[in-house]
């Protein structure tokens, strides 16, 4: 009987002898069976199964992350799967980094022992330089996301001097990494473009879509005195901070160096500057702000586990006129905190204690009226989170990113690591006299 192709295999005739050729393939193909089983045996012997899945996660993950730039370097584990913001995290530190640039060229050239500190000019320069620069770099990465952020140009288009300044600055500026540089997008093509930039930043914010906040230069008094300033830069989607970069030029590039006083006013940029980052559920890092920053691998930064509240280091703002020193002052008595307390502008507060340099951050309202503005608030309450901290506002709520502009919702805020935050909470509320109605 002859076999055919259209017969169902049952009826062939297995007892049909095979071609001599065949036999030998047939021979061959058992052989390698035989050798790939006794591979496959051995090999399971020896690695448990659990090893060999975890392998084979780490390689997919690996070729999911690769970027053919040599700076890239992820936090997460290479077991982890792949992170769903890195490139937003990429972009955001290398923006903020770049940024970080210019306002330290402002200070070195245009504040630092030659203006009266009355003038406020060199914080306008970099307020307005940082933000075009950080713009730039998003509407060129994520073109459809809305942006939040401090300043509109109207006064830069009535004022050509002060234009041309910040144009000469914003142009000039770039990181050193020429592959990084266009990744944000290279240099912005004149001063018109710079300014329409500038106004990108004019989202009313709130609980939809993706919204980047900015605030290019946070705590100018300090950036004017050589003191502590931020650059800060979130992004919240639907109204939940998901990323979070804080840029710090003058602190101490060494995590360890724990709070003492507004720590590098007026010294060199030598062993100063910190890039602060967090991407939700991710953890809290940190690494060195320097020219290469993105070189440096980052480091997992968490908040100091505080086993007695009395030998906290408790922070404030140096401004009396944005949190009320004498009630923070009663709160630290009560805790038994018997340091004074640190005293320094901007969101380097919230890198600090997420770094555990110090350990709990109150800012109480001195204006039952004032209403805190996100991109003051957004990278900083990430960063603090992912390191293992709680930040509420004195009645316990969390901090609500998504009514708009301001935290119209809060008042206040009560940082410090998760597992005190509620005895720290108390001494506020009673502090405060807040009952739990209130
Ligand atoms: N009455 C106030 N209460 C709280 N924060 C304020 C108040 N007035 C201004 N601020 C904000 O405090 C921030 C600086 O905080 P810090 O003291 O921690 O450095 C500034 O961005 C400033 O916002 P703005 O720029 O709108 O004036």
């Amino acid at each position: 009987m002859m076999s055919s192709p259209h017969l169902p295999l049952d009826t062939v005739d297995r007892t049909l002898p095979l071609p001599s050729h065949h036999k030998t393939l047939a021979l061959r193909y058992l052989t390698l069976r035989l050798i790939v089983s006794l591979l496959v045996l051995t090999v399971a012997l020896i690695i448990p199964p659990a090893a060999i899945l975890t392998h084979l996660r780490q390689l997919s993950g690996q070729i999911l992350r690769y970027r053919p730039f040599s700076f890239y370097s992820s936090t997460r584990a290479a077991s982890e799967m792949p992170s769903p913001f890195a490139s937003e995290l990429q972009v955001a530190q290398l923006a903020v980094q770049r940024a970080s640039i210019l306002t330290k060229r402002v200070f070195h050239e245009k504040a630092k022992g030659t203006v009266d500190k009355n003038d406020k000019s060199p914080v306008t320069i970099g307020d307005f330089g940082a933000q075009a620069l950080i713009i730039a770099a998003l509407q060129h990465n994520f073109p459809a996301d809305e942006i939040v952020a401090e300043e509109e140009a109207a006064q830069l288009r009535e004022d050509p001097t002060l234009r041309n300044t910040i144009w000469q600055l914003v142009k000039d500026t770039k990181l050193e990494d020429a592959s990084a540089e266009k990744l944000l997008g290279g240099s912005i093509a004149d001063s018109d473009s710079m300014l329409e930039l500038i106004d990108l930043g004019n989202s009313k914010g709130g609980a939809n879509g993706r919204i980047w906040t900015i605030d290019p230069i946070d705590g100018t008094k300090g950036f004017l005195r050589g003191g502590q300033y931020a650059v800060c830069l979130g992004l919240m989607v639907d109204g939940h901070v998901k990323v979070g970069v804080l840029g710090c030029p003058n602190l101490p590039a060494d995590d360890a160096t724990r709070l003492t006083a507004d720590i590098g006013t007026n010294q060199t940029d030598e062993g100063r500057g910190v890039l602060f980052s967090a991407v939700h559920s991710e953890g809290a890092t940190s690494r060195p702000l320097t020219a290469g920053a993105l070189a440096e691998p980052a480091k997992p930064i968490s908040m100091r586990p505080l086993h007695d509240l009395a030998k906290a280091t408790f922070c404030e703002s140096v401004e009396a006129g944005h949190s009320a020193h004498d009630d923070q002052a009663a709160i630290s008595q009560k805790l038994g905190i018997t340091e004074p307390s640190v005293r320094m502008d901007s969101q380097a507060k919230y890198g600090s204690i997420a770094r555990g340099a110090g350990d709990i951050y109150l800012r109480l309202p001195v204006k039952a009226t004032y209403e805190e503005k996100i991109w003051d608030h957004a990278a900083g309450d990430l960063i603090v989170r992912e390191a293992g901290g709680q930040v509420t506002d004195i009645y316990g709520k969390r901090l609500d990113f998504a009514v708009g502009r301001t935290l119209a919702n809060n008042k206040g805020v009560v940082a410090a690591p998760a597992a005190v935050h509620r005895k720290v909470l108390d001494v506020v509320q009673e502090v405060l006299k807040i009952t739990p109605s209130s």
